[in-house]
């Protein structure tokens, strides 16, 4: 055999070889591409984008969630398509299909996405990321961390005498914090009233949730909190986080290792229900006391981070809408007790027949949230379905932002872009759409757990600042902060600059002393579908 022909033999048979090799990568890259970026007339209709490929990419960084609104209204369908690079989304906009979409939370499903958010946002292990990603979705049953974690948290929130000891906790540290920042009789202070509000909401929040040993009564750890917290979006997406997003990676792990140390000493054992359930399901799914540590800062993003701004709002909303601040004043006031002790007026409130004596104050709180709420429930598509007459791809993910649903004129009439605080009054029910168009706290299965622990904390920070304080913004007009800057996983806008306000004891209250309790939360207040359902 001449070798020249076993060589050619090899250079044919390389040559084919190295051929059928590009063949298959361009077929491969061809058909992903053509099911990222391909539109099958049976999905739903495609949003015209401005640029090809990226313009959706830039209509969201340059708009934020108003891009979505923008889309709905180009579009005019129940659900549009939109081509991300490498992503393929639905978006849906009406409340129907969303009604849909929650009867069918396996295929269209949010725990694997939560497990990948999670996993990325709090820096997990691998061994720790392996663990939560089993049986994630719950297809094998009711057993694993993630499924777990979801029955634990949602009956350590529900009424009842556990989340009645959270919330007297909580009004407790809420009491303090006003005790503090209450000048004497006569004075004033300058504020930030943005900074205020966050550092009393994360202390009452946490001591609830932690108790006595609570990490973050060390306000380097909550500083450290709120620094993870900015930089969300940079470790999220951000090209290589290690480098671009060091700091917040740094802050992250300070507050880790300060759940750690919190967790070694025992902490938990006098925390509440919610953080002893939590560990308990993590202990017996094997997750190392690193992870565990880990896994807690994300979950102090649930807890913490929407009930400081929604409380920011509805103080700055009660204050700069024309006499609404007089009007709920005197709501408050007419079912205050008031007695004498040693001569000095002793004013009490009970923070729990709030909410049943209070229906200008509880539909103000509603509207703020209806207002300023810019959160998104997101899924994933776990295999190919028709959502209504729509076919949906595997691997594509599916929104439904509230602000579409809240700011859509066709269910809230032609006053949608307008704070109305009485939009929510029992009397008001026939102007206004059905429960299911309050998206505020998301719905079905993943409907927030935490909703009557923030409301009742909102609500008592609202009602007792104003009861007990005068506040005035330094700049002499209350001026609506810009909020571009709102972070990726927040659910209420955040304002992008504090205000500056003076604060003085209320007139005419200079002398009174102020008992707040609270009895039973064990009266549903009935704000989301779900609840009317409880109840
Ligand atoms: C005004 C304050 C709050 C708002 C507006 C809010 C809103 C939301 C929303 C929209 C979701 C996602 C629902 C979905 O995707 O369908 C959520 C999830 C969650 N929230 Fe809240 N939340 C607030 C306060 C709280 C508080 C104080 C806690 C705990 C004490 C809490 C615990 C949670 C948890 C654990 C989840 C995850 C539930 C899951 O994964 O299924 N939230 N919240």
């Amino acid at each position: 055999m001449s070798s020249p022909s076993l060589s050619s033999f090899f250079a044919i048979s390389s040559d084919s070889t190295f051929l059928l090799i590009v063949a298959g990568l361009v077929t491969l890259i061809y058909l992903s591409a053509r099911r990222m970026f391909g539109h099958d007339p049976r999905e739903p209709p495609l949003a015209p984008q401005s640029i090809p490929l990226i313009g959706h990419m830039v209509g969201l960084s340059k708009s934020s969630f108003n891009y979505y609104i923008d889309l709905s209204h180009k579009t005019d369908a129940p659900i549009f398509t939109m081509t991300l690079p490498g992503q393929k989304m639905y978006v849906v906009t009406k409340p129907e299909l969303i009604q849909i979409v929650q009867k069918q939370h396996k295929t269209l499903a949010f725990p694997p996405i939560e497990a990948k958010f999670a996993s990325k946002v709090c820096g997990a292990s691998p061994e720790a990321q392996a663990i939560l990603d089993k049986n994630v979705n719950g297809d094998e049953g009711d057993f694993g961390l993630s499924m777990e974690s979801y029955t634990a948290m949602r009956a350590a929130l529900k009424p009842g005498s556990q989340l009645d000891d959270m919330n007297r906790v909580m009004i407790q540290e809420i009491t303090k914090s006003l005790d503090m920042l209450q000048p004497a009789k006569g004075e004033s202070k300058r504020i930030g009233m943005n900074t205020w509000l966050r550092d009393a909401i994360t202390t009452a929040t946490t001591r609830s949730v932690y108790g006595p040993m609570n990490p973050y009564d060390n306000k380097e750890i909550a500083d450290a909190f709120w620094e993870f917290e900015g930089g969300l979006m940079s470790i999220l997406v951000g090209f290589l986080p290690s480098i671009t997003a060091r700091k917040p990676i740094a802050a992250r792990a300070k507050v880790a290792k300060a759940f750690e140390a919190y967790f070694k000493a025992g902490g938990v054992k006098n925390a509440s229900v919610l953080a002893q359930a939590r560990y308990q399901v993590e202990v017996d799914n094997n997750v190392p006391l690193e992870d565990i540590a880990r896994y807690e800062v994300g979950g102090s993003i649930a807890i913490l981070v929407n009930t400081a701004p929604a409380a920011f709002w509805a103080l700055f909303l009660l204050h700069s809408h024309p006499g609404l601040l007089e009007e709920i004043r005197k709501e408050v006031d007419a079912f205050t007790e008031t007695t004498t002790e040693n001569g000095t007026t002793v004013k009490t409130l009970d923070i729990t027949t709030l909410k049943a004596n209070c229906p200008l104050l509880l539909s103000s709180y509603q509207e703020v949230l209806r207002y300023c709420s810019m959160g998104t429930s997101v899924r994933e598509v776990m295999e190919d379905i028709y959502l209504d007459r729509w076919l949906l791809k595997k691997g594509a993910i599916l929104q439904m932002p509230s602000r579409i649903i809240h700011q859509d004129a066709s269910l809230w009439g032609s006053s949608v872009a307008d704070f109305n605080p009485r939009r929510f009054l029992p009397k008001e029910t026939k102007n206004r759409p059905r429960d299911v168009c309050f998206r505020a706290f998301g719905g079905g299965k993943t409907l927030c757990p935490g909703r009557h622990f923030a409301t009742n904390e909102v609500l008592a920070v609202v009602a007792i600042f104003i009861s007990r304080l005068d506040m005035t913004p330094v700049g002499g007009a209350w001026k609506f902060p810009t909020t571009a800057n709102t972070n990726v996983a927040a659910v209420v806008m955040e304002p992008d600059d504090d205000i500056e306000v003076e604060i003085k004891a209320r007139q005419g209250f200079e002398d009174t002393k102020w008992v707040i309790n609270l009895d039973k939360s064990d009266k549903i207040f009935a704000m989301v579908t779900e609840d009317s359902n409880e109840a």
